[in-house]
């Protein structure tokens, strides 16, 4: 069962031989990198999870042989373990109450919002909670479950905080990981939540914590002394380096910042060919050959600044600083969290501004905003980010983006420009990028126009500097950091990630692979 491709749940279903305590290297996240989608005719099939996590996690683990541990995406369906020749998966079943509870409620709106800084205010509510309790318990055990004795087990992001103390209760033999792929929110607002505590508690039985930059280790390192009453080190964090130290008891928990990237040399290769090209032609010709195209890649989040973008545009043609003869937008848009209220309001609320802009500067048959709300396949979401001229990415906040780093990726050319907001993880790699700060919407406008019109020799400097840092900083770089740190830290052997097949381009930190 390839994720990026569709097939029959049941044809690729092992169902008379689960394996179980077998598994070396186990991750465990809220999502399997597939989910089940139930078809009106009662059939079933695989489809690709969204998001970034499922993104870079699941090459890694293909290359690693691991067992992944996570939820098939459906209420309610007790599936058994999904073996193949490259990935054991372990569904954890969820009911529709725990859905509305543990990951629309505690998940999605509750530690989502106060984890971006409270963009939405985040809803405390003791039954989320004890949900969340619940399922983290359940995720604990399926782990323990799959996980051979000794083994390496990673755990994955804020649906799953609880896990590692869990788990280690449940299997003090293992060595264990946790990341987290949001940002960590700084004192002031971690307190508002009524749990904090337990919460860093639970993060508190893994051997190495993780984080995409220095800020959020710190910030956990000054709650683990605040609230679990730990030693803890007091010196900077550094990037892949100088972890701090928590000392819990006899054991020594380490923090560290590892930011994540992307498989940036398959994407790299995968851009430069020919059907990829045609078709990055022929979106542009369907669009009507403008002069500029701008792009929006993001799940319909609000955390995405997706509103930002388009309230930029719009003030521009007003003040007719963009010809809306000559210029397009498209914005791409996966359906996320549909039923958590402050998604529904999200997605009124682009969705009017969209008409708007439309309304009012569109001609027939050439509209200013193309908006599509559903998820786009990898190798058209690749072969728009070689027709793109600017690539927009404003988030409010966001822990990495790896959308900004694809687009960077996929311009061998060395064409394009991105826009990034400062308010990603991904702006303290990309500084020759057009930053700008989403909540000074003059800050947006005056990046949007210059990105425009930047000369060509100027953006060429940019989009090689930029290639450079994410050509040498792959996914297999932040994986292996990672899993480097923590086997050297605990008690697992030798490294258990295997690099990956790679040309040396992909790791010389001086190649731009530029055509
Ligand atoms: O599973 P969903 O509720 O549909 O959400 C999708 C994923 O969204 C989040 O992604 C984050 O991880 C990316 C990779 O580290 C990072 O670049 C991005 O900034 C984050 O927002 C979420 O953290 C995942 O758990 C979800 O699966
Ligand atoms: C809209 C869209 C996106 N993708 C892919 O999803 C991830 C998004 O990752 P990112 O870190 O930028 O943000 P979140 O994790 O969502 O918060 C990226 O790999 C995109 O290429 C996709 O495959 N299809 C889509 O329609």
């Amino acid at each position: 069962m390839a994720a990026s491709s569709e097939s029959s749940a049941s044809s690729s279903r092992s169902t008379s031989d689960p394996v179980s305590g077998q598994a070396d290297f186990v991750v465990v996240a809220n999502r399997l990198p597939v989910d089940l989608e139930r078809l009106p005719d009662g059939t079933t099939r695989w489809k690709r999870s969204p998001g970034g996590l499922v993104t870079a996690l699941e090459p890694i683990l293909r290359r690693n042989k691991g067992a992944w541990v996570g939820w098939a995406g459906v209420a309610d369906a007790e599936l058994d373990p999904v073996v193949e020749d490259d990935l054991e998966l372990y569904p954890v079943p969820l009911s529709a109450a725990e859905i509305a509870d543990y990951y629309e409620g505690f998940s999605n709106a509750t530690l989502w919002p106060l984890y971006h800084d409270v963009i939405v205010k985040p809803e405390y509510n003791r039954d989320w909670w004890n949900a969340y309790v619940e399922v983290n318990r359940r995720f604990a055990e399926a782990t323990s479950k799959a996980a051979a004795h000794g083994a390496t087990v990673w755990i994955q992001d804020y649906q799953l905080q609880l896990v590692p103390k869990m788990l280690r209760m449940l299997r003090p033999d293992l060595t264990i990981g946790f990341f987290l792929h949001i940002p960590f929110p700084p004192v002031e607002l971690f307190m508002q939540m009524p749990w904090r505590t337990e919460i860093i508690e639970g993060l508190l039985g893994a051997d190495l914590i993780g984080f995409h930059l220095p800020g959020g280790a710190q910030n956990f390192l000054y709650l683990a002394r605040k609230l679990a009453g730990q030693q803890t080190s007091r010196g900077n964090v550094g990037v892949r380096s100088k972890l701090g130290v928590v000392q819990v008891g006899f054991r020594t928990v380490r923090v560290g910042a590892f930011p994540i990237s992307i498989d940036s040399g398959q994407l790299d290769e995968q851009s430069r060919s020919k059907s990829i090209r045609d078709r990055a032609k022929k979106i542009r010709k369907e669009l009507g050959n403008p002069k500029h195209i701008m792009l929006g890649v993001d799940r319909l989040d609000y955390t995405k600044g997706i509103d930002v973008r388009l309230a930029a545009l719009h003030e521009l043609l007003d003040e007719h600083r963009i010809d809306p003869a000559d210029t397009v937008m498209v914005q791409l848009a996966t359906p996320s969290r549909e039923r958590v209220d402050s998604y529904v309001q999200m997605r009124d609320d682009i969705e009017r501004k969209v008409s708007r802009i439309n309304g009012e500067y569109s001609e027939v048959g050439r509209p200013v905003v193309h908006y599509l709300h559903r998820p786009i396949p990898r190798e058209e979401l690749i072969a728009f980010f070689v027709a793109a001229d600017v690539m927009l990415v404003t988030p409010l906040r966001d822990g990495m983006n790896l959308v900004a780093k694809e687009y960077v990726a996929c311009r061998s050319d060395l064409g394009g420009a991105l826009l990034l907001s400062e308010f990603t993880g991904a702006a303290a790699e990309l500084r020759q990028a057009f930053l700008c700060n989403p909540h000074d919407l003059d800050s947006v406008k005056d990046a949007m126009e210059q990105a425009l019109g930047q000369p060509k020799e100027d953006g060429r400097r940019h989009m090689r500097a930029l290639r450079r840092q994410v050509l040498a900083h792959d996914v297999d770089r932040w994986a292996r950091s990672f899993l480097d740190a923590l086997a050297h830290g605990g008690a697992a052997g030798p490294a258990l990630i295997a690099p990956a097949e790679a040309s040396e381009s992909d790791y010389n930190e001086d190649a731009t692979g530029e055509n």
